[in-house]
């Protein structure tokens, strides 16, 4: 069973530790876990830690993985790219990184199905050069699942796509979490999606783990006021499931000023 836990995990660019003291309990195979914070809070900083992409003290606890060289896999925020490949072409490098050159039926059974399952079938023969902002985030995101790690790490994967894309990527990756057994990060802005789609969530602000447990118990008036300097409510949907709905935004000095009331009912 793949495990990942992080145990006084810190990550620095030069000698100044943007990142410390992260200690997370255990994430379990089929799990996705929304890691969330304001802007510049070091999500991204930590998953590039937890990559191996940056240095710095504490442990990245491992377990379970096929194989330890390609078990995780990090989908960074900027997708930009001027690449002469086309997308297939793009798509095929990711699958075969690593590992032989020959291509078997399953590598392009595999392919088919995740650009199938994201919608992007009908762009492979497109230059990646000549994409839109959300046709290059799903190019990215297809070149991470096709790897099939046992660990990702997906920093912001939805920020470029449409409402209905937001869905359909965030429901295609946790099925495939569940059935693939992975462990499955997300970094996300939209609290919703962290408690529609996460099992936990992680709360990062100034480079430290505010709180980490089941995204419901995490995601509170209290915590959104801590972090994010709103006043919010978390109210249930007809379906149970929370939804933020922001009143009041701080101020400089903390004074809470309501929202117009058209703009309230737009969750955070
Ligand atoms: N290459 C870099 N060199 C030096 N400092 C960096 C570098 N990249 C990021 N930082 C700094 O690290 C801190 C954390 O940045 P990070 O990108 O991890 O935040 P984030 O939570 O992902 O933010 P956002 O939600 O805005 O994407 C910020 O203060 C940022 O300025």
């Amino acid at each position: 069973m793949v495990t990942l836990r992080l145990d006084d995990i810190g990550a620095s660019y030069g000698r100044k530790l943007l990142v410390q003291g992260v200690t997370t309990p255990a994430f379990t195979c089929g799990e996705v876990v929304a890691v969330i914070g304001p802007n510049a809070a070091g999500k991204s900083t930590l998953f590039k830690r937890i990559a191996g992409l940056l240095r710095g003290p504490g442990q990245v606890h491992i377990e379970g993985v096929k194989q330890e060289q390609d078990a995780v896999c990090y989908m960074p925020q900027d997708t930009s790219a001027n690449s002469v490949l086309t997308v297939y072409e793009s798509i095929l490098l990711a699958r075969k990184q690593g590992s032989s050159w020959s291509v078997g039926d399953d590598d392009l059974k595999y392919i088919d199905e995740t650009m199938d399952a994201l919608g992007i079938s009908g762009i492979a023969f497109k230059n990646i050069g000549e994409l839109s902002g959300g046709q290059r985030q799903l190019a990215s995101l297809a070149q991470s699942l096709v790897r099939e790690p046992d660990i990702l790490l997906m920093d912001e994967p939805t920020s470029a796509l449409d409402l209905s894309r937001q869905m359909e990527v965030l429901t295609h990756v946790r099925s495939l979490a569940r059935l693939r057994g992975m462990v499955v990060l997300i970094a996300l802005h939209d609290l919703n999606h962290a408690l529609r789609f996460a099992d936990q969530t992680l709360v990062i602000a100034n480079g430290q783990m505010i709180t980490c447990g089941p995204s419901s118990e995490v995601i509170t008036s209290a915590l959104l006021r801590e972090v994010y300097h709103v006043e919010a409510r978390i109210e249930p949907c007809s379906r149970g499931l929370g939804q933020v709905i922001v009143d009041s935004v701080a101020e400089k000095g903390k004074t809470f000023t309501r929202l117009a009331a058209e703009s309230c009912s737009q969750g955070a």
